[in-house]
């Protein structure tokens, strides 16, 4: 997918939000998109995913299957949250049987089958974002959009994620994900691109600073302790490089 010379704005009197973008977006990539609060990262997520049009440019080659996480999800709905996912599996074409198993496993995963009868409106913020993650995952996306993906999620869900973008990203999708938390360090091999006031640039990763007042620990814990042992050490204010497995 790519996009040449995008230029995107929210009305047709407003400045642009993205100027003169380009950026190619290749199968199995997983990019993470950084910038300042207001640089336009969201709408440049939204732009990949469809739900904003270009007002200049083009978007070449968009995947059939986007699934869109935003960072708020919208609980104003008169659904409860398996007949919310229901319906929303049903419109992208799932049969019966395959949307019900496909839920279940998902539910499982993240630990939502406990509130599978909740009315949409009645669930605290994070286990409301992990309905508006499973609902981009029912159809397993080609490319898969993540405004925050971490944000108010708890401690094992957050930990999973990595998981599911590296499931995804094998098997030939991309994932384009803004994360301002650093948790994206747990994701692997990424690309960077970093919103300046509209403008995009791809950035190699960070280097690793010279610093002589840190050093850097390697420590092995046992696989069902790896999110809680992160989720403790950063609490305790250490910064946390990555998770591997122990080879
Ligand atoms: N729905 C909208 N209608 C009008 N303007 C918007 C809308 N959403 C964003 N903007 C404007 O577009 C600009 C870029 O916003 P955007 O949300 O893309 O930035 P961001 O980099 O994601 O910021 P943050 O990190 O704070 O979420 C801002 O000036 C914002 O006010």
């Amino acid at each position: 997918m790519r996009l040449e010379g995008v230029f995107a704005r929210y009305g047709r009197r407003d400045a642009w939000v993205l100027q003169n973008v380009d950026g190619e977006v290749r199968q199995g990539d997983t990019i993470v998109i950084t910038g300042r609060n207001g640089a336009g990262k969201s709408t440049l997520l939204r732009v990949l995913a469809g739900l904003l049009p270009v007002g200049r440019g083009k978007v070449r080659d968009r995947p059939d299957i986007v699934g869109w996480v935003p960072e708020r999800f919208p609980t104003a709905q008169p659904f409860a949250v398996l007949a919310y996912l229901q319906g929303i599996a049903r419109v992208q074409g799932l049969s019966q049987s395959l949307a019900q198993k496909t839920i279940d496993a998902w539910g499982e995963r993240f630990f939502l089958t406990p509130f599978f009868a909740t009315p949409l409106e009645e669930l605290s913020k994070g286990t409301a974002r992990k309905v508006g993650l499973i609902q981009a995952l029912l159809n397993p996306p080609q490319l898969l959009v993540m405004d925050e993906p971490w944000e108010g999620l708890d401690a094992q869900s957050q930990a999973e994620l990595p998981a599911v973008v590296e499931e995804l990203t094998k098997n030939g999708g991309s994932c384009v994900l803004t994360d301002h938390r650093g948790r994206a360090a747990d994701l692997g091999d990424v690309r960077h691109w970093q919103v300046h006031q509209g403008v995009l640039k791809e950035e190699d990763a960070p280097a690793p600073q010279e610093d002589a007042e840190h050093h850097v620990i390697e420590i092995v814990v046992r696989t069902d302790e790896v999110g809680t042992t992160v989720e403790w050490l950063r609490e305790a204010g250490y910064d946390v490089h990555g998770t591997r497995e122990r080879r």
